[in-house]
């Protein structure tokens, strides 16, 4: 039965890709084989529900369909513990209660405040090493210690810390190297057969033991129930209880880490959803009193607040509508009869399989239109709140949305996934300035080799530049700047390109003066030579520093002091940052090519139509202020 189970997940997954390939291949398919088209794989019959009018036949199929057969199998291949299934005789834990307990409700709050903790912690403090900044490692680090706690209490000591954070990059080095042959062993394939990975999973199972883990402080409920579930309800031994929270990490974090690179990806890449987004934050912070403040980050959102976001909610879901393709599957228990919406009956035979694949209903351009293109605010209705409704052929759909699967094999984690990634974002937000190190990038494909499995990761990571506010003005609040040059990104590519001319320029030259023989004839011919080709060598990137020097890649605009940050480049490529008052603040008499303004003397050049708000550019040029006339100096008129 296993092998069998393994050979139609093999095949399933193939079956995915080609799907995705096959652009529009499910309304082919659906005009060529009606609502529901069949395989037959290895004996074994495939059902595949194209009509998401009929979902509801096979989601609410709970008498004639078996979810509990694939997952705990599936469960058993990968993670090599012993079966959760209550039939096979190793437990009586109700698995499915349990994670409904622990992750839904009134469990939400804890996991939210300690989720919030974790991240700063890790995002920004730098008492103990220097705080990580990548979002793969900022996500599964806070997510790793909201489950399973730290080994080492809370113990400011510096060495201490520094060891629990190597212990949990380590977990996440485990991690990768398991995840990557995830889908292998999904399809069947025996772990022995990587070395790396088996090692890896084994590794981090060590971590888990009953001994090790209880001598972690503040591990989460789920954790904690289910190693006391562990003990009293089966007879697993210490490995296989190991391994079955090995297990709850890959569930907890596999999913999390490429939906919050996509969403952190698209809303960067879209200035509205940049504007939209930080407009929200700021205006939920404002309303609740609170200030992000880098210096103390201790910022706490409560449920009620992260609700209260309907625009990060839309970011989040509509990055996960492009990314997501877990496939739902259900095994006939019984000969049955499957009502389609098109009131057709379809006999389904026992041991079959029927198959949901969201991706289907997401790329559908009748239910989304210009289904590959993101749209931030697709999940918003006209009132900027949460939408609800979305309709194909004019009826209103009940499925539309299914990156959390369906029915009873609904994730459990799904309300504490997407508040994670709305306090990431939040925080991202007001704690740094981030932009993409390439503003021009395109998106990278999706790797469809696991497909099937959940959220798709990207083919290649995406590199993100940040700086932390409290570098720009001390601890003060604020948000996003106020303008942003179009080329921020690419000057310093085109300065390193011209440096790295005059470098090759400088190292040929002695070559050429050798090969064309001008090195050996007159000191007067070399110097000329020297003195014409070195002219231009160095004069390219000095003119286009200069030129470059007041070129501003970034404004900030503090109001309670009325105060600048502007950021250029020096000649070494780096960031500087000028700070000057509105007050220092002088425009040319005669207006001039390379400055816009003058700040406390020193020429800066902004573009005013990249000003996304235009009062912002009237302010900074004092056009705002009241005209005054001075009447003393206007000339009367001789009153002789
Ligand atoms: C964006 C993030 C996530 C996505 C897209 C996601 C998606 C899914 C999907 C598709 C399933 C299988 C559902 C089915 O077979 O019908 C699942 C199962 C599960 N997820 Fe998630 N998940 C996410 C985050 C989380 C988190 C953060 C947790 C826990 C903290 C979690 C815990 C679980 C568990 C325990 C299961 C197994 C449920 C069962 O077999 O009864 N997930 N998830």
């Amino acid at each position: 039965m296993i092998i069998s189970i393994a050979l139609i997940w093999a095949v399933v997954v193939g079956f995915c890709c080609l799907l995705w390939l096959a652009v529009g291949i499910r309304r082919s398919r659906q005009k060529k084989y009606g609502h529901i088209f069949t395989c037959k794989i290895a004996g074994q019959y495939i059902h595949f529900l194209c009509d998401p009018f009929s979902y509801h036949s096979v989601i609410r199929q709970g008498r004639h369909l078996d979810w509990r057969k694939f997952h705990f199998a599936t469960s058993v291949k990968a993670f090599g513990h012993d079966s959760f299934d209550p039939r096979h005789g190793h437990t009586t834990e109700n698995l499915h209660q349990t994670f409904l307990k622990t992750l839904q409700g009134e469990a939400l709050p804890s996991l939210i405040e300690t989720m919030m903790g974790h991240l700063q912690d890790v995002m920004l403090r730098s008492d103990t090493l220097s705080p990580s900044k990548n979002h793969w490692e900022v996500m599964f680090e806070s997510g790793y210690l909201t489950l399973f706690g730290k080994e080492l209490g809370e113990d400011k000591c510096q060495a201490r810390q520094a060891a629990q954070k190597a212990l949990v990059l380590n977990a996440l080095e485990n991690f990768k190297e398991f995840d990557k042959i995830f889908p292998a062993l999904v399809a069947g394939l025996p772990i022995h057969v990587f070395k790396s990975a088996y090692s890896a999973r084994e590794n981090l199972a060590k971590t888990m033991h009953a001994e090790k883990l209880s001598k972690r402080e503040n591990v989460s409920d789920l954790i904690s129930m289910r190693m006391i579930l562990n003990d009293s309800l089966s007879t697993f031994n210490d490995l296989s209880k190991a391994r079955t929270h090995v297990a709850l990490l890959w569930a907890s974090q596999a999913n999390t880490l490429p939906a919050t690179f996509w969403s952190l990806f698209y809303m960067i890449r879209s200035p509205d959803a940049m504007k939209a987004a930080c407009e929200e934050v700021h205006k939920v912070l404002e309303d609740s009193g609170l200030t992000a403040d880098p210096n103390d980050p201790t910022l706490k959102l409560t449920r009620e607040q992260l609700d209260n976001m309907p625009v990060l909610d839309s970011i989040v879901k509509e990055a996960m509508r492009l990314s997501s393709a877990s496939m739902n599957v259900r095994v006939a228990k019984e000969d049955f009869l499957l009502h389609l919406d098109n009131q057709e009956a379809y006999c389904i035979r026992k041991d079959d399989v029927i198959a949901l694949y969201p991706p289907m209903l997401h790329y559908d351009p009748e239910i989304y239109e210009d289904p590959y293109e993101y749209k931030f605010d697709r999940f918003l209705d006209e009132q900027g709140q949460e939408k609800n409704t979305f309709q194909r052929s004019g009826r209103r759909l009940r499925y539309f949305y299914m990156p959390f699967g369906s029915g009873v094999t609904k994730c459990p984690g799904r309300f504490f996934a997407v508040y994670e990634i709305k306090q990431f974002l939040t925080l991202v937000l007001s704690y740094f300035d981030m932009e993409l190190l390439d503003p021009a990038i395109k998106v990278p494909p999706l790797d469809q080799s696991r497909a099937g499995l959940g959220i798709l990761q990207p083919t290649y990571d995406v590199d993100f530049r940040h700086t932390e506010f409290s570098n720009l003005y001390n601890g003060q609040h604020f948000f996003q700047p106020v303008y942003k040059a179009r080329w921020s990104g690419g000057l310093p590519g085109i300065k390193l390109f011209s440096y790295s001319t005059t470098g090759a320029s400088l190292f040929i030259m002695p070559y050429i003066l050798m090969k064309t023989g001008l090195g050996l004839q007159s000191f007067a011919m070399q110097a000329a030579f020297c003195g014409f080709i070195g002219f231009f060598t160095f004069l390219t990137p000095i003119l286009l520093h200069l030129i470059t020097m007041g070129y501003v890649s970034r404004l900030y605009h503090n109001p309670d002091k009325d105060t600048y940050t502007a950021v250029t480049y020096s000649f070494f490529l780096s960031e500087k940052r000028r700070v000057f008052h509105q007050k220092q603040v002088k425009i040319p008499a005669v207006s001039k090519v390379f400055t816009t303004f003058y700040a406390d003397h020193m020429g800066l050049l902004v573009n005013p139509d990249l000003f996304p708000i235009p009062h912002d550019y009237n302010h900074l040029m004092g056009y705002d202020k009241p005209f005054m006339f001075e009447t003393d100096s206007i000339n009367r008129p001789d009153e002789s």
